[in-house]
């Protein structure tokens, strides 16, 4: 049986809404409602101040959809605070902006940025994570790809977050790196419409209510390009640093140098650039060429005064391994491509830097 959009919301229009007394969906609170067959994936927005009282509301609204014969029903709740009371005129004093969190027990963030889409961003994230882990130290990764989530599948995790408390979120673990993905609350192969104030509240959530513990350094995987998850997260959270992941090509380069004057200007310091997909060596018969060129990020790098923290060859390798659940540090640590990761990692834990 194939469910439909208009019968997802007719059925949900039968649950109450807490805070307006009407039904949820007239009230606003579904959102990015997708229909994959009979597995029926929606986000309910509520009120940030009510959101424990919504918990039976998520419930019944997954009931009600279940009822329908959908074989598998995903409702993630996000909390969206009001606005403050407009300030009429009662003071004159210029609003200061709100100060940037920190994340309790995370002694440094550093964001993993690219301006371009493609480039190897995750598979870096993901590599770098369990390179630095691999030097002892205590790694989170944050999967903040809202609209591409892949490091459940790069980490080989699965399943759903568990809140025992229904107010903080259990991170998942894997090769020895704590990692919580917005992929894993709404499922793989997912396309997730957020829109923007949902997005952030995902992103805070995930940063705020995730209990990480205690973190040496928590690697954030944005999402390519400069969009709102990464202004929200240099604006509202201590970021530590950026590293930006680009290939030699130029056209990825001039995207990067997008992402640099971004980081520039929210007083995010770079930390640097890695050139990822350097050069290509056949599986077969061990030719090195350059498919993408090579040297064009140290060269870009030089040119803006930022380090170049490392260069990572294409390799089937890598990609098999990302692909696997197992990334090449962990799978293939003696490989070559496994030791130009625990290269870059040893730098940063040199510098002080993760
Ligand atoms: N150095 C590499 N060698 C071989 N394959 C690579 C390498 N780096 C990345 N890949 C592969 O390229 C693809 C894209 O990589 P990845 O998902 O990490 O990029 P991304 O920049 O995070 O992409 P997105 O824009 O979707 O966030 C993946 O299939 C990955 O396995």
């Amino acid at each position: 049986m194939s469910l439909t959009k208009e019968d997802i919301e007719a059925a949900l229009a039968g649950v109450q809404d807490p805070a307006t007394g009407g039904d949820i969906v007239a009230a606003g609170r579904i959102k990015a409602l997708t229909v994959d067959g009979d597995a029926v994936r929606f986000v309910l927005e509520v009120p940030g101040e009510m959101a424990k009282g919504y918990e039976r509301t998520r419930g019944e609204a997954e009931a009600r959809v279940k009822a329908l014969g959908a074989s598998s029903v995903s409702a993630v709740m996000t909390a969206h605070s009001n606005k403050a009371p407009p300030d009429l005129g009662r003071s004159q004093k210029p609003k200061q902006p709100e100060p940037a969190q920190r994340v309790p027990g995370v002694d440094r963030i550093l964001a993993v940025a690219s301006g371009k889409g493609g480039v190897g961003k995750s598979t870096v994230s993901a590599n770098l994570a369990c390179a630095l882990a691999a030097e002892g130290r205590r790694v989170g990764l944050l999967d903040a790809d809202v609209y591409g989530p892949s490091q459940p599948r790069m980490l080989g995790v699965s399943g759903r977050p568990a809140s025992p408390d229904g107010k903080t979120i259990l991170p998942m673990r894997n090769h020895g790196v704590t990692m919580m993905s917005i992929g894993l609350m709404v499922g793989e192969g997912q396309a997730v419409v957020w829109r923007g104030p949902m997005l952030m509240g995902a992103l805070q959530q995930m940063l705020l209510q995730v209990q990480w513990g205690a973190l040496d350094v928590l690697i954030v995987d944005l999402p390519p390009g400069t969009g709102d998850v990464t202004l929200t997260l240099a604006q509202k959270t201590h970021v530590d640093g950026a590293i930006i992941v680009s290939t030699p090509q130029d056209v990825a380069l001039l995207d990067a140098r997008k992402g640099i004057d971004m980081f520039n200007q929210l007083k995010t310091p770079i930390i640097g650039m890695i050139e990822n997909m350097s050069t290509h060596i056949c599986t077969n018969c061990g030719h090195e060429e350059h498919i993408f060129g090579h040297g064009g990020v140290a060269a870009e790098a030089k040119k803006l005064g930022v380090p170049l923290l490392g260069e990572i060859p294409l390799h089937l390798d890598i990609r098999t391994a990302a692909d696997g659940g197992a990334p090449i540090v962990v799978s293939k640590p003696e490989s070559s491509q496994a030791q130009a990761f625990r290269q870059i990692a040893r730098g940063l834990v040199a510098a002080g830097q993760a």
